[in-house]
């Protein structure tokens, strides 16, 4: 994995920094790093998702899911956090066990999803770390409720991830489920690579050592010095461009496979940075696809964006056949992949010659390796720019007013919250 900064230094870009300022800014990246290694040595919240590499048991994994190694599906019941790491590797990877995930609690969807479902076949794999969110507990109770309709007994199809206490670790005690515990101080976002992320990915039959291996890998390289760690130069970077004014960080992967990462990057990004009135908006985007949607933003709107390049050096290709359009022919005998890599390469100079700074990220290859290096890496930035902000990057308080007024709304308790959602002042025109 490399990440390469020539496109966002002040040479090449406004907003920019300049090599000296990056070296400038090097010096607090030594001191962060130091307060990161503390916080991974002592377990301490939050700083323990990056040790996940020495601390996350494959084996028990494995093991715990064994009893679903049948399964045609596994659908996974969760939010945020507990749903997008596995959604993650799920879209990346491929795997004859077919993932579907539910994690909203749109009615229509939900119906569509479960009427499609071999639900004999399918493992329902249930998430959430406090085992109270609304919306997981109550998708659970539609498919729960779906299986029994089905004739299924989902206690023999039922999989559950969560702490130590609440309904849903009290529903899998009482019914003797088979469960994996969420891991001591890793907040949802930073999961990927632990039991919560990786059961999804274990009944679909991915190597989980590669996925860590990739992510120690990464953990090696954190340093003191960005110059030798792309996790740190990319968190670096995107702290000072943000600083600089590009308050927008728009991900842009151009690999399909990607497409669920940018998601996870989003929330990732947002919840951990976004406090104080500080942290950087993650736009979700995909190449090439993008280039016809918001690449005329990107270069030609105001300068308070950058763009994240994310691509794979090698890809399996497909031909694009010789064609009778002589206007088409520097098409034909090519592939689509050499389309898109010239896409890519073509939009990154596009934004470059325009001024607009973007950083390259490149793994080697979508596969449970490479991904796992991306995902922790991303972690770590993510890490080093909470250390550069001064936020508390692990928890995410402003989450909790809406949840309150919505369990009020429903009737769940007395939320002065709910109250200001009758007050709402309106100017409504038909
Ligand atoms: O795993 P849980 O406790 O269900 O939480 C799901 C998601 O909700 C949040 O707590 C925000 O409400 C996220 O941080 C988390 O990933």
């Amino acid at each position: 994995m490399n990440v390469d900064l020539g496109n966002a230094l002040a040479a090449e870009a406004s907003p920019g920094i300049s090599r000296e300022n990056l070296e400038r800014l090097d010096e607090r990246v030594a001191g962060a790093h130091e307060r990161i290694e503390a916080g991974i040595e002592a377990r301490e919240h939050g700083y323990a998702a990056l040790a996940l590499p020495e601390t996350v048991d494959t084996d028990a994994i494995a093991a715990a899911v064994e009893p679903f190694s049948d399964s045609e599906a596994v659908l996974t019941v969760g939010i945020g956090g507990s749903a997008l790491g596995a959604a993650t590797i799920a879209d990346a990877l491929d795997s004859d066990v077919e993932a579907y995930f539910l994690d909203n609690v749109d009615p229509e969807q939900v119906t569509t999803l479960l009427a499609d479902l071999p639900l004999a076949s399918t493992t329902v794999n249930v998430v959430s770390r406090s085992g109270t969110t609304a919306e997981t507990l109550a998708n659970f109770l539609v498919v729960r409720d779906a299986m029994a309709d089905a004739g299924v007994d989902w206690t023999d199809r039922t999989f559950v991830t969560t702490g130590e206490s609440g309904p849903l670790r009290e529903l899998a005690d009482r019914h003797d489920l088979p469960s994996l515990p969420v891991p001591d101080g890793v907040p949802g976002r930073f999961s990927a690579l632990s039991t919560v992320g990786l059961a999804c990915a274990a009944i679909q039959g991915h190597d989980l050592d590669a996925l860590v291996a990739g992510a120690a890998d990464q953990r090696e390289r954190l340093s003191d010095s960005l110059f030798d760690s792309p996790a740190y130069a990319y968190g670096a970077i995107c702290y000072a461009l943000d600083v600089r004014g590009a308050s927008v960080n728009a991900m842009l992967p151009y690999a399909e496979s990607l497409e669920t990462f940018a998601e996870w990057f989003a929330q990732l990004w947002a919840e951990s940075l976004g406090k104080d009135g500080l942290g950087q908006t993650p736009a979700r985007a995909l190449g090439a696809t993008d280039q016809h949607s918001q690449l005329q933003l990107y270069r030609a709107g105001p300068r308070d964006k950058m763009v994240t390049f994310v691509r794979p050096r090698e890809r399996a290709d497909r031909a694009i056949p010789e064609t009778e359009f002589e206007a088409l022919s520097y098409l034909g005998g090519t592939g689509l992949g050499d389309l898109l890599d010239a896409e890519f390469e073509a939009t990154e100079a596009s934004l470059a010659a325009a001024g607009r700074p973007n950083v390259r990220v490149e793994i080697d290859r979508v596969d449970e390796r490479g991904l796992g290096e991306l995902l922790y890496a991303m972690e770590a930035a993510c890490v080093l720019a909470g250390e550069l902000y001064g936020v508390d990057t692990f928890v995410q308080p402003a989450v909790e007013w809406g949840k309150n007024a919505a369990r009020g709304l429903l009737g769940g308790g007395d939320f002065p919250e709910a109250d200001a959602v009758d007050a709402k002042r309106t100017l409504r025109i038909e």
